[in-house]
């Protein structure tokens, strides 16, 4: 593809260019272009363009790439190219190395440490976006900084600085979680679901088809596909036409994405199905984290409840069994079949459940909050409005635990212990202080 500075420099239409007839004034000056004087003359454009063109591409390698979609974000030069090498090596033999895309994110931040502390080699990305307190996002990142972890100031959307990443180093595998999450949120802001979860989805797809040698990709889907059923657990065989939010739909819609990327470019995809996960450094959008935050504040909390005062239910899941299911996924994974944007074969395409598989209440959850916070709730119980919410959800694991070895360890007692512990330590202590481990 021609770049700007290659279009100023050569018209895309030479045919139009139009040269300037020679004035009857000028003929002296022709005069002046005698046979040497043109040797001359050439050889000073020659050497003049020549300098242009290298300053030119010092330039674009040492500082910063601007993209239609991150103006912000810096990232070029050989020292953040040596840097990206060496944290994507692995420190094992036949260690993998991975992309983590949404690296500072929950989940990422999680499997980018676990994986580091393996000895695979891991470089993350996140856009660092809004949507939740960014400076959370910025812990998690210093978290994995101080474990020697890279990551990258970007979006999911440059396809430039995605392209470039994939030309630095041969990666193994692409876990990508980045993704405009939370189910609630779509109504405020659709177009934030389409950018990240479909545009940007394809533009990381795109880069990896193109990458030599083409990664596998294991990426986060959600059991919100599941939408309206009402057979319960929820299988992958299950049907999943009926999603309730824009927030679903997208990720239904992502692994359709995806199948048609394993089935015409070869690669080898696994796409993991969630089921509310949390535990320490979570979300603070999700009601588990929020509703801590309120009752510490002695403010009041919102539950909703479903069609005839049912119940809300969900089949919360720990953070480090959601770990393990996308490490186990990894290591399975089967190797992409294509090269040079090209199939050469059939690859995998695989989807599963990670969930825990004993759904929990609301009220039950806000229960065992208030047993560790000791505090108590101030409960506003109202209907379910109509924004995207399922009443609940339970998923079947039987195919995650015979193709994964998954086996969920952490009930929603013991995991909300660990996630109190860690919110009383990380909100009564300057974030710089805690320094252990997620
Ligand atoms: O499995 C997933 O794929 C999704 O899981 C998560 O969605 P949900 O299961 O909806 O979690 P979450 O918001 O914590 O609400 C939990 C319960 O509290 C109820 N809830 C919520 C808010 C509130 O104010 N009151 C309330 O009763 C609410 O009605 C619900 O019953 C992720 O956010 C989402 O990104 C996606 O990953």
């Amino acid at each position: 593809m021609r770049t700007l500075m290659e279009d100023e420099l050569f018209p895309s239409t030479p045919g139009k260019v139009k040269f300037e007839r020679t004035h009857p004034i000028n003929r002296q000056f022709h005069r002046f272009f005698s046979t040497s004087n043109m040797f001359l003359w050439a050889l000073f454009l020659i050497v003049l363009t020549a300098s242009y063109l290298s300053v030119q591409s010092f330039v674009s390698t040492s500082s910063r790439f601007l993209s239609s979609s991150s103006s912000t974000a810096s990232w070029g030069g050989l020292h953040w190219e040596r840097q990206i090498r060496s944290s994507a090596t692995p420190r094992r033999n036949s260690g993998l190395s991975v992309l983590v895309t949404g690296a500072a994110g929950f989940v990422g931040s999680h499997c980018s440490l676990a994986l580091h502390k393996r000895g695979d080699g891991v470089v993350g990305l996140d856009n660092f976006n809004t949507y939740y307190d960014p400076s959370l996002k910025k812990a998690r990142s210093a978290l994995l900084s101080s474990h020697s972890i890279f990551v990258i100031d970007g979006d999911i959307n440059d396809a430039h600085l995605l392209s470039k990443l994939f030309d630095l180093v041969p990666f193994s595998h692409v876990l990508h979680l980045a993704a405009q999450a939370g189910v609630r949120y779509a109504i405020e802001n659709p177009s934030s679901y389409v950018h990240s979860n479909i545009a940007g989805l394809v533009s990381l797809l795109e880069a990896v088809k193109s990458a030599d040698p083409q990664p596998a990709v294991v990426w986060a889907s959600s059991s919100s596909v599941y939408g309206l059923n009402d057979k319960v657990p929820f299988s992958e065989s299950d049907q999943t036409d009926s999603p309730a939010s824009l927030y679903a739909a997208t990720k239904k819609a992502g692994e359709e994405i995806t199948h048609t990327y394993n089935h015409i470019y070869g690669l080898s995809i696994t796409g993991l199905r969630f089921f509310t996960v949390y535990g320490p450094w979570g979300r603070p959008d999700m009601a588990y984290f929020s509703f801590t935050k309120a009752i510490l504040a002695g403010k009041p909390i919102t539950i909703y409840h479903g069609r005839d005062r049912v119940d809300l239910a969900r089949d919360f899941t720990y953070i480090d069994d959601i770990v393990h299911g996308c490490l186990a996924s990894l290591d399975t994974a089967g190797k992409s079949t294509g090269s040079g944007g090209k199939k050469r074969g059939p690859a995998p395409y695989r989807i599963f459940n990670l969930g825990n598989t004993s759904p929990v209440t609301v009220p039950t959850l806000v229960s065992i909050l208030e047993r560790y916070l000791k505090a108590k709730a101030k409960k506003n119980v109202v209907e379910m409005p109509g924004n995207g919410d399922v009443p609940f959800t339970h998923a079947n694991i039987t195919l995650a635990m015979e193709e994964l070895g998954y086996k969920p360890t952490t009930n929603l007692e013991t995991g909300l212990k660990k996630f109190v512990k860690w919110y009383l330590a990380y909100y009564r202590n300057p974030p710089r202080q805690i320094k252990t481990h997620l």
